[in-house]
């Protein structure tokens, strides 16, 4: 009956071979109709025709018979390692590869394999020592983050492929799919995938599953039926969808005429609007051309492992220690494609869960602005109960490093006038071209950083939403607008109180910090701003060095600033025009006079002042000798990653 083969008992082996690859072919033909891997399992893709159920009762013996010693292609064992490393996430399916066995051969979950030389294949591949592919691959649920990594395209003898009910983002490229070209199956559904949804045309792949996305159309201001809801989508991809007008989303009819009848009025008058606003802009505000163009990029910001950035810090060692702050400390990092970027090791607030604080990490990581530090990536594993944070590193540390310095040459009053202007716009553009709105929290001089061509970038925004921002810095609460003291509210203009107190330090220096009270402050911005000759109140360290107007003006805004009543303060949009000199301050009689700055003396005497001076005292010297460190060792740019 059997010839004997080349192998051990070959013949009945090679017969079984023919027979179950017809099997295999037959039911390769049947690929329809599927909704999930689950199904995909009992489905006609795999399903053997009924006349060869006997076959099942062969396999068995054979099994005996014959050592498994099966084995994926090199490609495919090259391109699960290279998951394993980005997609191993707690206790997920990933993280339970065990590589110390092959693929195809060991407790892989998420992963079947078939017989190499099958079209389709039976449900294990555990026959002979032929090779194998991997013809399955569910991580559906295994809490995966950020984009789908193009390696995943290696997997080319795929048919079934279940990324169901993680938390990926970005877009779906078409040309993924290139690579399966017996893909019969695809489930993406509850993820956060933007863009659009890929053309699948090939006949073969009939069944996907694309809901509750975010994929969207007209230019994301509309989500496709059965796909997440905005809000949604807008706190977690990153896209910064523009929400819709309320018309909108009740007649979305209406958008469908107006963008389906004049389509081409419409681009027109939008090219017309965008020229016109450009040109004025340009002739009028050749400053925020500079400092203040902002771009929203793809999502650059990555995942690292917990190796990698304790090999970049010297397994966290003291002499790469830059600071500590209320919310951790932070480490100069040097990787190993010499990058130079900061670590920062935050505590991990108690109340907030893993899902919201990285879907936060994932929102903050997507903002782009040239005065605004750019987080580059985070780490989800970690030794004890901190969370890692990956950030530009910026040369010149912080404005409080350099008004520490003994270096008084650091900051001549032009670069501190930049500084101002440029943190007014990463405020700016965090409170108003960020959706939703970013409320900083902690606007400070350690929190203002300083790249190399001394430009300042806003650093920590966002991580008082992410509940890591403890004020408990050097002198903090001079910082801290009174009104959110006393209610609890917190709006962008508690940034702007914290912004005023940041002017006055940058004009009056470091004596500004060891000041005790918000009162005294307030009674020297009142006498800086009305002073016909600022000169007796600016910082001596300055030598006399500075532009009388130019103190003047950021007095007067400091003063507009910590008025009182929040709503008599102005944006930070006023103030950057202000600082740039493309609005003017309001008179300064109205100023002085304003129902705000009227009251100020009675809030002095209302508001307790808070007990920073022996807070201060007592911080200040721990926080030098611990802590503080110089911050310049590091040389290569914070923008070579
Ligand atoms: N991106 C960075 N590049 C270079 N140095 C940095 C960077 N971020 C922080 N530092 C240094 O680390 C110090 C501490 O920073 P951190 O933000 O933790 O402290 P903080 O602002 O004083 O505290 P808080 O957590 O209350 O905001 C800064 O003063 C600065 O010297």
């Amino acid at each position: 009956m059997f010839a004997v083969g080349p192998i051990g008992g070959g013949g009945t082996f090679q017969r079984f071979l023919n027979l179950s690859s017809r099997v295999a072919t037959v039911a390769g033909k049947n690929c329809h109709g599927f909704s999930r891997l689950v199904a995909v399992r009992s489905s006609k893709c795999d399903r053997m025709p009924e006349r060869s159920w006997h076959l099942l009762l062969v396999i068995p013996v054979l099994l005996s018979l014959y050592e498994a010693a099966v084995s994926a292609t090199p490609q495919e064992a090259a391109v699960l390692a290279q998951l394993k490393d980005i997609w191993s996430i707690g206790d997920n399916k990933v993280n339970r590869w065990n590589e110390s066995v092959d693929a195809c051969n060991g407790p892989w979950p998420g992963i079947t394999c078939g017989l190499k030389d099958a079209i389709t294949v039976p449900k294990k591949c555990l026959i002979s020592n032929t090779s194998c592919k991997v013809t399955h691959l569910d991580l559906s649920n295994s809490s995966l983050t950020g984009e789908i990594p193009f390696i995943l395209g290696g997997l080319s003898n795929l048919l079934s492929l279940d990324l169901h009910g993680n938390q990926l983002v970005g877009e779906v490229a078409t040309q993924l799919f290139y690579g399966f070209p017996h893909l019969c199956h695809v489930d993406f559904s509850y993820n956060y995938f933007n863009d659009t949804i890929p053309k699948l045309n090939r006949a073969k792949i009939e069944d996907s599953n694309w809901e509750h996305n975010c994929f969207s159309e007209y230019g994301g201001c509309r989500l496709l039926p059965n796909m997440r809801p905005l809000c949604e989508c807008q706190n977690m991809t990153a896209l910064l969808l523009p929400k819709c007008p309320s018309w909108v989303r009740k007649n979305p009819i209406v958008l469908y005429v107006l963008v389906g009848v004049c389509p081409f009025s419409v681009i027109l008058c939008s090219f017309l609007v965008v020229m016109f606003c450009f040109l004025r802009r340009q002739r009028k505000n050749p400053i925020i051309r500079r400092t203040c163009s902002s771009k929203i990029q793809s999502v650059e910001c990555r995942p690292f492992t917990y190796q990698e950035l304790e090999e970049a810090t010297n397994n966290f060692h003291d002499n790469r220690l830059l600071g500590c702050g209320g919310s951790g400390s932070v480490y100069q990092g040097r990787f190993a494609n010499g990058s130079c970027m900061v670590v920062k090791q935050l505590v991990k607030a108690a109340d907030y869960g893993d899902t919201d604080f990285w879907k936060e990490v994932l929102t903050i990581g997507a903002i782009h602005h040239p005065n605004v530090v750019r987080l580059r990536g985070y780490c989800k594993e970690s030794r004890g109960l901190e969370r890692l944070l990956v950030y530009d590193y910026m040369p010149n540390g912080s404005v409080l490093d350099a008004l520490l310095s003994n270096d008084v040459h650091l900051l001549p009053w032009s670069r501190r006038y930049s500084i101002a202007l440029a943190t007014a716009c990463g405020l700016e553009y965090l409170h108003e071209h960020c959706s939703p709105r970013i409320i900083h929290k902690g606007v400070k001089p350690s929190n203002i950083l300083l790249d190399r061509n001394f430009t300042a970038r806003v650093g920590d925004f966002g991580l008082a939403k992410i509940g890591c921002s403890e004020q408990t810095h050097i002198g903090p609460q001079v910082f801290v607008d009174p009104d959110y003291v006393l209610t609890g509210r917190l709006t962008d203009k508690s940034d702007v109180f914290s912004f005023g107190m940041f002017l006055l330090v940058l004009i009056k220096g470091r004596q500004v910090l060891e000041t005790p009270g918000k009162a005294q402050l307030f009674s020297r911005i009142q006498v800086l701003a009305k002073a016909d000759d600022p000169s007796d109140f600016v910082d001596p360290r300055l030598r006399g060095v500075f532009d009388k107007t130019q103190i003047t003006l950021c007095a007067q805004i400091a003063l507009l600033c910590t008025r009182i009543l929040p709503d008599l303060r102005p944006t930070m949009g006023e103030i950057r025009r202000i600082l740039d000199g493309t609005a003017n301050i309001p008179l300064t009689t109205s100023l002085i006079n304003s129902p705000g700055s009227s009251s100020r003396g009675s809030f002095a005497s209302e508001c307790p002042t808070p007990s920073i001076g022996s807070c201060y005292g007592h911080r200040a010297g721990s926080f030098i000798s611990d802590c503080y460190m110089s911050s310049s060792i590091c040389h290569g740019g914070s923008d070579s990653v």
